[in-house]
């Protein structure tokens, strides 16, 4: 395939976050012909798209289609029942793209062959506004012009970090591929204590929604670092620095989220098994 051609993706789970990323794809045409196998078929939203069409399993593809790359997107845990069949699909010109948290390169190796070309990677749901953080990792079986399409793919739906090192995606995964929803959750927190001072659910969640975008697009538009931007809210002896005094205290923000990145990194290891 060359670049400047869309490629031709077999996409294995079509859900939140396989979903997403089809989208993001064919909105940026870096996919020109799209096979989907999922339990549910091709997204309603997508259905009449001549791009896209529906396949029962490896084994059921239209005639003639060979997938430049094949996208595993299923759940860890379905990944066994699933893999064994994609052995056929096994050549030269396929890489492989896997997003499945924990799933190893040796375990894709093991289950596909030792010569399968695969990129491990990381995504995140903002994907779905070409807003997302990839973190991949290639196998050495992984051509360049392999790597470069995966980039462009991985790109055509946001920001893209390449690594060396595979034992990365744990931690990786803890904090792009799961961040968003200690983001969601903030939201939600945020709201919660509104109320509790006394605002009404409504006006509460309106609030701490707000800025919660607010401050992130400002981050995204700013040059400058996150604390400095935490520190132009913040007036000497004011509200901001007695908030802070709490959340920046010995039993404030960074224990918890140190436990929860912990905790995150570690069940990305346990998936590998
Ligand atoms: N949701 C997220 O924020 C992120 C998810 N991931 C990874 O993406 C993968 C998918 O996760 P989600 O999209 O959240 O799950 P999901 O449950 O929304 O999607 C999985 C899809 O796989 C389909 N499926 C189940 N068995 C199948 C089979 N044998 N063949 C083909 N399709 C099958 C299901 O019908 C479903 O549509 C997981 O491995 C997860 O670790 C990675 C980064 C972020
Ligand atoms: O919760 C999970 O396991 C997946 C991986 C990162 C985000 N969602």
């Amino acid at each position: 395939m060359s670049e400047g051609v869309g490629a031709k993706l077999l996409l294995v789970g079509c859900g939140k976050m396989g979903g997403a990323m089809l989208d993001g794809w064919l909105a940026s045409g870096v996919a020109s012909r799209v096979v989907v196998i999922d339990l549910s078929g091709v997204p309603q939203s997508l259905e009449g798209d001549g791009r896209v069409a529906a396949a029962s399993g490896p084994d059921a593809l239209p005639d003639g289609f060979v997938p430049d790359v094949v996208v595993l997107a299923v759940k860890p845990q379905v990944m066994d029942g699933a893999l064994p069949a994609y052995r056929a699909l096994v050549r030269p010109g396929t890489v492989f793209l896997s997003i499945a948290a924990g799933k190893t390169i040796a375990y894709f190796q093991r289950v596909l062959g030792e010569q399968a070309a695969v990129v491990r990677s990381m995504p995140n749901t903002p994907a779905a506004i070409g807003r997302g953080m990839t973190v991949a990792v290639a196998s050495p079986a992984v051509a360049q012009d392999q790597v470069a399409l995966c980039d462009r793919l991985l790109h055509a739906v946001g920001d893209v970090a390449w690594v060396e090192e595979e034992g990365l995606l744990d931690p990786v995964t803890a904090v792009s591929g799961s961040g968003p929803a200690y983001v969601f959750l903030l939201v939600e927190a945020l709201a919660r204590a509104g109320e509790a001072s006394g605002l009404s659910p409504d006006l509460a969640m309106r609030l701490a929604r707000a800025t919660v975008c607010g401050a992130g697009e400002l981050l995204h538009q700013s040059p400058a670092p996150a604390a400095d931007l935490r520190k132009a809210v913040t007036s000497p002896n004011g509200t901001t620095q007695a908030a802070l005094d709490v959340l920046m205290g010995p039993q404030g923000l960074q224990p918890v989220m140190d436990a929860a990145v912990a905790a995150a990194t570690r069940r990305s290891r346990e998936l590998a098994q």
